[in-house]
């Protein structure tokens, strides 16, 4: 690889050798010797915009590793748990590290009081869950008003454990609120998983039996969708805790870029997709739509995979597992009709469009019975331990603020005019 690239400054004429840092054009030594010239970059195609040791994405090649362990391999041996340690400290835990982390998480998945009875409960009847967690997660800063001291780093890991250990917790209850359910008190005997589906289905002391298929599948799900590098809600909260702003407000602004149906919004739109189809015999005319630039095909395409998602992968194949328990999602074959299609199709093959994370999650969401409105938020839950990595790396990194500039298109000087001689 070149160590540097020559840049010829058209209003001098003279070339300048910019340095290549890992690969990249060291945006820094750039303005440096070419001052008043900007990268123009509004979606951050071209532009590394942090330098992380979390998660490694070859999007070519569909290879996914955190911290150097293949996705694959975390998702057969891990647990969503030791992932989030390993996301956050670096290294996975011993066993009595691992005893120690779990302690921790599982004994702060109360909320306080005040959060279940004035904030979920204040929602209006039909609020959409994804909504009211986002909400939820900027109130904890209220709470907590110690996270604050961002500098202390005691403070900074007590409240990466609040947050992993209460979304759970705030998830359920979003969803228990919005129909009319009464909120499940967190059932600390249980593992991560379990726990969560207790607080989702519980209806009957003294304790909800999870099944162990579902509940290692929606671990399975909750490692895969731990960590995604510089995705758009990591994005957000590496810029917004670059500010120093409190931990619980940069998660909420993450969890408000999920919410979208270009990002974690995703999930949700696929099944609509599949629904609005309907049947297997009306794939080519929805493929015809597509092509013909009408609409997006939901669960499709990548800004970095320009081939097969690995996560996909694996959860087609967690999707048979539960299929043998639920019953087949009926709308499989119109996925699989889907990806059929598209994938031999000039228009998919030409712009590398395979199915995502977001394609077949959602038929296993479904099939296990949550909600449509709880697909993003079952995203959020376990992408909060990316997203709390990135926020301690750049502190960690003390990453100057997120300012990029602008190219300014608007008018030149004017005069203001009195409102009575604007015409
Ligand atoms: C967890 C996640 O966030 S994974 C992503 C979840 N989102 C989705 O599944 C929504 C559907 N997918 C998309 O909208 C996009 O593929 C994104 C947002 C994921 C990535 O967008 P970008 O990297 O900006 O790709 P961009 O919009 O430039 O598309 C490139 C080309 O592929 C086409 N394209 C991209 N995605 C799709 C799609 N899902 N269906 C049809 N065409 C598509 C675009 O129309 C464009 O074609 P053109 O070159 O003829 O104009
Ligand atoms: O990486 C991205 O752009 C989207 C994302 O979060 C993921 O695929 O998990």
């Amino acid at each position: 690889m070149a160590e540097s690239v020559t840049i010829v400054d058209n209003r001098t004429g003279e070339a300048v050798e910019i340095p290549i840092v890992n690969g990249g054009v060291d945006a820094g030594a750039f303005q440096k010797l070419l001052p008043g010239i900007w990268f123009f970059d509004p979606a951050f195609g071209a532009t590394a915009a942090a330098s992380s040791s979390i998660t490694e994405l070859d999007g070519e090649a569909g290879i996914l590793r955190y911290r150097g362990y293949p996705i694959e391999q975390l998702a057969e041996q891990s647990t969503y748990l030791e992932v989030a340690y390993l996301l956050i400290h670096g290294e996975l835990p011993t066993a009595a590290q691992y005893d120690s982390w779990s302690h921790e998480i599982t004994h702060h998945t109360f909320i306080h009081e005040n959060v279940r009875k004035r904030f979920m409960e204040g929602f209006h009847h039909d609020a959409h869950p994804m909504g009211m967690l986002v909400s939820a997660i900027a109130a904890l800063s209220t709470f907590y008003p110690e996270a604050k001291d961002i500098d202390d780093p005691s403070v900074r890991m007590k409240q990466i454990i609040r947050l992993i250990a209460k979304m759970p917790t705030l998830a359920a209850g979003a969803h228990r609120f919005s129909v009319g359910m009464p909120f499940v008190y967190p059932d600390n005997d249980l593992d991560f998983p379990s726990n969560f589906l207790s607080m989702m289905w519980k209806i009957a002391e003294p304790h909800y039996e999870a099944d162990p298929v579902l509940s290692r599948a929606l671990d399975v799900l909750f490692i895969l969708h731990a960590d995604h590098e510089q995705n758009c809600s990591t994005t957000a909260m590496r810029t917004v805790g670059s500010s120093h702003a409190d931990p619980y407000s940069a998660t909420a602004a993450a969890a408000a870029a999920l919410y979208g149906p270009r990002h974690g919004g995703a999930n949700e739109a696929v099944i609509r997709m599949l629904t609005e189809i309907g049947s297997y015999e009306n794939v080519d005319d929805f493929v015809a739509s597509v092509k013909a630039g009408d609409r997006r095909m939901q669960g499709f395409g990548h800004r970095v995979y320009k081939s097969y998602d690995p996560r996909a992968a694996i959860i087609k194949k967690t999707a048979d597992e539960v299929f043998e328990v639920t019953g087949k999602n009926p709308l499989l074959d119109i996925a699989l009709k889907l990806e059929e299609v598209a994938l031999s199709d000039d228009y998919f093959i030409s712009r590398k469009l395979y199915p995502n994370v977001d394609f077949y999650s959602g038929l296993i969401y479904q099939s296990m019975g949550f909600p449509l409105e709880m697909f993003t938020v079952l995203f959020a839950i376990p992408r909060t331990s990316g997203w709390l990595a990135h926020w301690l790396e750049g502190l960690e990194q003390n990453v100057r603020i997120t300012r990029p500039r602008q190219l300014y298109v608007g008018v030149d000087q004017r005069e203001y005019q009195p409102i009575e001689q604007r015409g």
